[in-house]
């Protein structure tokens, strides 16, 4: 299997940075699909499988909008992360692990080794507990050809709470990627970037900068486009020009393009299938436009 870094870079390079996120939010799954129930959570995610297949290359379902349906809404993302598989997608699981590493190592069977129940081929990962609680997670990946994500500067409002203090004289955020340094070296694919990838929040343009200087190669997953209001230049401010195009990760949005205007009103599966399409594929564009061609 290739490294994770070579399929998610090979991704974003022919479809653009656009990466679909799968959040089942509470009370928003049209009737059309069932609505709010583990069946119309399954049938609706499947959808938007169908819908990104050829618009985007990456997509990255949220695991606790699936959690709260118990069971059932687990047997709904094992059939989503399935189908997302058969159609060729780069799957990053949002599940914001992190744990001791006897713990963690729970984590890896679930979701990144040979086999594992929750198939995907990257996983976030909150560093707050230390460099032990990763290492399972990276030594996984090597072996696995799998990727680490690991929230660096988030892109919710309280992220300066703890995220941006000084310690030692640079703020925590920048402290963690300077101690993330050597897994990032471990995971790097033949296109020079790593799997150890950053989360930088759109919202943070000049923290994603600083960040690039400090981890030039750590591809990043950036959230906050979209529904959080930032836009495709503050998406990408932590990207690299490499030709004349601004490389370097992948751009995730959930809520604006899985329940785009037109989508809930829908009466039909066509309806709704030309709301989300046209949604993904605006975003996509607006994103291909920013980094250039
Ligand atoms: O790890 C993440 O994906 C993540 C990190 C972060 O800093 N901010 C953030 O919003 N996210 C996730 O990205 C998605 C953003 O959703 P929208 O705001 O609807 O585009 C949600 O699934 C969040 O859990």
């Amino acid at each position: 299997m290739s490294a994770f870094a070579d399929r998610l870079f090979e991704a974003a390079d022919r479809f653009g940075p656009l990466c679909v996120g799968i959040d089942p939010h509470e009370g928003r799954i049209p009737a059309l699909f069932g609505g709010d129930t583990p069946e119309g959570v399954e049938r609706w995610g499947l959808a938007m499988v169908e819908a990104v297949k050829g618009r985007a290359g990456v997509i990255k379902p949220q695991s606790a909008f699936f959690e709260r349906h118990g069971w059932q809404g687990m047997r709904a993302l094992t059939r989503i992360l399935e189908a997302a598989r058969e159609a060729g997608l780069v799957v990053l699981m949002d599940a914001k692990r992190g744990d001791i590493g006897s713990t963690a190592q729970g984590y890896v069977s679930a979701f990144l080794e040979a086999g594992a129940p929750f198939p995907c081929d990257a996983l976030t990962i909150n560093p707050y507990m230390g460099l032990d609680t990763i290492e399972p997670h990276v030594a996984a990946a090597e072996q696995y050809g799998k990727g680490v994500i690991v929230l660096a500067r988030t892109s919710n409002p309280g992220s300066a709470d703890f995220q941006s203090k000084s310690l030692e004289g640079a703020p925590l955020f920048e402290r963690v990627v300077e101690a993330l340094a050597p897994m990032v070296e471990r995971l790097k694919g033949d296109c020079g970037w790593s799997g150890l990838m950053l989360v930088t929040g759109a919202t943070g343009p000049e923290e994603a900068r600083r960040l690039r200087e400090l981890a030039p190669d750590a591809l990043f997953l950036v959230p906050g486009y979209g529904a959080q209001g930032a836009g495709a230049a503050e998406a990408l401010a932590g990207f690299r020009q490499q030709g004349n195009r601004l490389v370097g990760g992948v751009v995730s949005a959930s809520r604006s393009v899985n329940f785009p205007a037109g989508s809930a009103e829908a009466d039909t599966l066509d309806g709704w299938r030309i709301a989300v399409t046209e949604a993904i594929a605006a975003a996509q564009a607006d994103l291909v436009a920013a980094a250039g061609t």
